[in-house]
This record gives C-alpha cells, sequence and structure tokens, in this order.
C-alpha cells in the first residue's frame, strides 16, 4: 500500500493511530508497572519493615537477658548472696517470653507472607530467613530450659560455676545469632527497597523514552503529512498557473504543461481535485489547438493568393510598411517587380485555364529559386512581386537577371514559352510606401517599354 497516496481521512486516521496506540503502549505499561512496584512496596510495608523490627525487639531482649545475667553474677552471686531468686527468675521467664512470643511473630510474618504470595522476591532468602529465626528459636529454648535450672540452684560451687559458664556462652552465641539474624533481615528489606527503587527509575526512563518517541514520531508524522499535501497542493497550484497564462497569453498548453497532464496515481481526495484540474486543462488545451489551427488557416486564407500559394495584396500592404521600417533601422532590402509579357495574347490563344496554369507555374519557379526569407506576393493579374532582405539594388537586379532568365529558358508540358519583365529599386532611407512603390513600377514599365523580356534598376 502507497502511504502518500492516500486518502487524507487516512493519512490522518493513521497519524491518530500512530499516536493513540503509542499513549495506550504507556498506560498500559504504566499501569503494569505501578502494581508491580506497588506490590514491591507492600511486601516491604507488611512483612519486611515489620520483620525488621521484630528482630529488632529480639536483639534487646537478647541484650536485656544478657544484662540480667550480668547482674546475677556481678551483684547476687559475689556481693549478696541473699538472692532473691524468685525475682530473678520471675524477669528472666518474662523476657524469654516476650523473646519467644516476638521470634514467633516474625516466623509467622515470613510463613504468611510466602503461604500468600505477598513475598515475591528474594523468596529463597526469605525462606532461608525463616530457617534462621527457626534455629533460633529452637537454640533459645534450650537456653531458656537450661537458665531455669541453674537460677533455681546457688552458683557457689565449682559444677554450678561451669553450668554458669556454659550458660552464658549459649547466652553470647544468642546474642550473636540475634545481631547476624537482625543484619541479614536489614540486608534483604535494604534490598528489596532499591529494587523497588531501580523499578522505579526503569518506570521512569521507559515512561519518559515512550513519551519522547511519540513526540517525534508524531512531529515526523505530521510534518510528512504537511509536506506532502503541500507538495501535492503546489503541483495543483502550478497547473492552475500554467492555466492562467495560457488563458492570458490566449495560446494553448505547452508540451510541458501537458506531460503534466498525465493521471496522478493514488486516491485521496487531491488526487480527485487534480483529475479534475487535469481535465478542463485538457479539454481547454484541445480547443485552444484547435482554434490555433482554425486561425492558422483563416490567417492563411486572408494573407495567401487562392491561386498562385505566393502572398496577397492584403499581406503585401502589411509587409512594404514593415520592411520599408526594417530598411531603415537595419539596412539593405530591396523590390522585385514582375509581369509576364503579353499575358493577354496567352490568353487569347490558350484559353483563360491555361493562362492560370502558366501563373501557377510561374510562381512554383520563383519559389524555387529564391531563399525562404524572400517573400513573393501576387499583386493582381499577372503581376508579381518580391521582397528581399541584405540584397542592395545591384545585387537585386543580378538576382532578378538570372529569374528572368530561368523563366525564359524553362519550357513546361502544356504551357507555352512566356517571358517576364522586371522592375527593380532599394528601400531608400526617405521612402514611404508610396514612394518605393512608384519608383518600383516606372522601373517595370521601363522595361515593358525596353521591349520586355528584361530588368530595369531604378
Ligand atoms: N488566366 C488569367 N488571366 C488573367 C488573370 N488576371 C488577369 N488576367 C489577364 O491578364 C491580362 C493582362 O493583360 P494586359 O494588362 O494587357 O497585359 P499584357 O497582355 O500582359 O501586356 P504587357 O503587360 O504589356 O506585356 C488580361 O487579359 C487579363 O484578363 C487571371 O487570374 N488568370
Amino acid at each position: 500500500m502507497n502511504w502518500h497516496n492516500e486518502s487524507i481521512t487516512r493519512k490522518i486516521g493513521g497519524l491518530s493511530t500512530v499516536l493513540l496506540s503509542f499513549i495506550l503502549i504507556v498506560i498500559l505499561y504504566s499501569i503494569i508497572k505501578l502494581l508491580e512496584i506497588g506490590q514491591e512496596m507492600r511486601e516491604v510495608a507488611r512483612v519486611d519493615i515489620p520483620l525488621t523490627e521484630v528482630l529488632a525487639e529480639v536483639e534487646i531482649l537478647q541484650l536485656e537477658q544478657h544484662l540480667l545475667m550480668e547482674q546475677v553474677q556481678l551483684h547476687q552471686i559475689k556481693q549478696n548472696p541473699q538472692v532473691n531468686f524468685e525475682m530473678l527468675k520471675s524477669n528472666f521467664q518474662s523476657f524469654s517470653k516476650k523473646l519467644d512470643s516476638e521470634l514467633s511473630r516474625a516466623i509467622s510474618l515470613i510463613s504468611n507472607g510466602l503461604e500468600s504470595g505477598q513475598i515475591s522476591q528474594q523468596i529463597n532468602e526469605h525462606r532461608q530467613a525463616l530457617e534462621d529465626i527457626k534455629a533460633y528459636q529452637a537454640q533459645h529454648k534450650v537456653f531458656q530450659q537450661d537458665a531455669g535450672k541453674i537460677l533455681l540452684s546457688s552458683i557457689d560451687g565449682d559444677t554450678e560455676l561451669a553450668n554458669w559458664r556454659s550458660l552464658e556462652a549459649q547466652d553470647s552465641a544468642l546474642d550473636k545469632f540475634a545481631i547476624t539474624l537482625l543484619k541479614r533481615i536489614e540486608t534483604l528489606t535494604e534490598d528489596i527497597a532499591k529494587n523497588a527503587e531501580k523499578h522505579e527509575r526503569e518506570f521512569l526512563a521507559i515512561n519518559t523514552a515512550l513519551g519522547v518517541t511519540a513526540f517525534f514520531t508524531g512531529i515526523y508524522l505530521t510534518t510528512y503529512i504537511i509536506s506532502s499535501f503541500r507538495k501535492r497542493v503546489s503541483s495543483i497550484h502550478g497547473k492552475i498557473e500554467s492555466l492562467q497564462e495560457s488563458i492570458t497569453k490566449r495560446e494553448p498548453l505547452s508540451i510541458f504543461d501537458k506531460a503534466a497532464l498525465e493521471e496522478p496515481a493514488g486516491a485521496d481526495e487531491l488526487t480527485d481535485l487534480a483529475n479534475d484540474i487535469n481535465q478542463v486543462m485538457s479539454k481547454y488545451s484541445e480547443q485552444m489547438t484547435n482554434r490555433y489551427q482554425l486561425e492558422d488557416q483563416l490567417i492563411q486564407l486572408a494573407t495567401t493568393d487562392k491561386l498562385t500559394g505566393a502572398f496577397n495584396r492584403h499581406k503585401w500592404d502589411d509587409c512594404l510598411v514593415n520592411e520599408l521600417e526594417n530598411a531603415k533601422r537595419n539596412g539593405a532590402i530591396s523590390l522585385l517587380m514582375f509581369d509576364v509579357d503579353f499575358f493577354k495574347k496567352v490568353n487569347d490563344k490558350y484559353g483563360h485555364d491555361v493562362g492560370d496554369k502558366v501563373l501557377i507555374h510561374l510562381s512554383e519557379l520563383v519559389k524555387q529559386h529564391i531563399r525562404k526569407a524572400d517573400k513573393l506576393f501576387r499583386l493582381g493579374g499577372e503581376e508579381f512581386a518580391i521582397i528581399v532582405r541584405d540584397l542592395d539594388v545591384i545585387q537585386a537586379s543580378t538576382m532578378a537577371d538570372k529569374l528572368r532568365g530561368v523563366i525564359e529558358q524553362t519550357l513546361e508540358d502544356g504551357l507555352p514559352r512566356f517571358t517576364v519583365s522586371f522592375g527593380v529599386t532599394q528601400f531608400l532611407k526617405d521612402d514611404d510606401v508610396d514612394s518605393v512603390f512608384k519608383r518600383v513600377d516606372q522601373a517595370l514599365y521601363a522595361s515593358k517599354n525596353a521591349g520586355r523580356n528584361t530588368v530595369t534598376t531604378l
């Protein structure tokens, strides 16, 4: 399909479709990405941040428990043997219970998150964290039982002291475990938050790229459509201008313009308009050509002698005036006038038809022996004239004599021999139509008087 030739409606429709498709892609992409980012944020907000809080609480409890043990060792065992074991035990159990409940909360946060699908990122890391918390809880339970037993007895014997040291070691291991767990969950949360940020940045970058692409595609397509319209409109404008020019000059369309009339390809509204204009121009051109030919024919009829094909008297009058002007500006122009000798006798002896043929033959003969630029006129009856450019009177006289000789020598089948007499003159600066005509007529008259078949120059 040639897009260039599509209709205006389809072009604009195509442009709108492209732009709307882009917008739709941007919207769909935005929805998908926002849902994805929302899910990631929810995961951070509902699982990872609470998990971090719980483990931070666990760490604090762990520290408090550690502190309690230090107190027991420093104040109650060494300095004050009358220690209230019941209160210590109660405090310790209360911490342990709290810690255990926080650990259970952490376990249920991860387990529920994994089951419900709320945790969608770093699933394996979350599973690993779950296992670690469970291990920590189990380890803590052992510590809790051991501590319960030890706190019921006084720590003054060697055995008890050894047990106390072992308990301290367990507590210290739990401390480290709690810190490691917290760090692991913090890193996990950080990673997920970073991932969400990365997705946000990607989302912004891709949306910007899509927006910019849509913008430039829109500009490109709009410019393309406008320029294609302008091209077509200017071609139509050109046609109308050449039509106007042709009407103003009253001339048919030039060949170049006619070539432009070729049916343009395509199916848009401008093509229809161009086709209509082409049809009008084609008809107009045809009419102008016919008219031109008709005018040519009329001009030929009006300026040509019917019998001989030479220019007639009417044309002679026009030409004589123009050539006189030419002669004044551009130099030598001569005039030859000739007349068939004793033509009346030809008519009388051979008939008027033969007389006509003599005149036709004479005119053809003369045309064969003069230059294209020289004009032959039949002034009336058997009287002719030739206007010759660029020849002075002497050169024109020589030319006349050559013609005279050719006519005298010519023997045409069915025609009698005949001769012609010439009068020759040159257009002079002060000449007017009458003076030059009078002079050449006198020259011809002189030739007749001189016995005919001769050339006289004046
Ligand atoms: N066949 C024919 N004869 C014509 C035509 N026009 C004029 N004539 C004749 O030409 C003759 C001219 O005769 P004249 O004027 O006496 O001249 P001429 O006999 O040629 O004698 P000079 O010119 O003195 O040599 C007349 O008989 C006209 O009838 C024409 O168109 N056809």
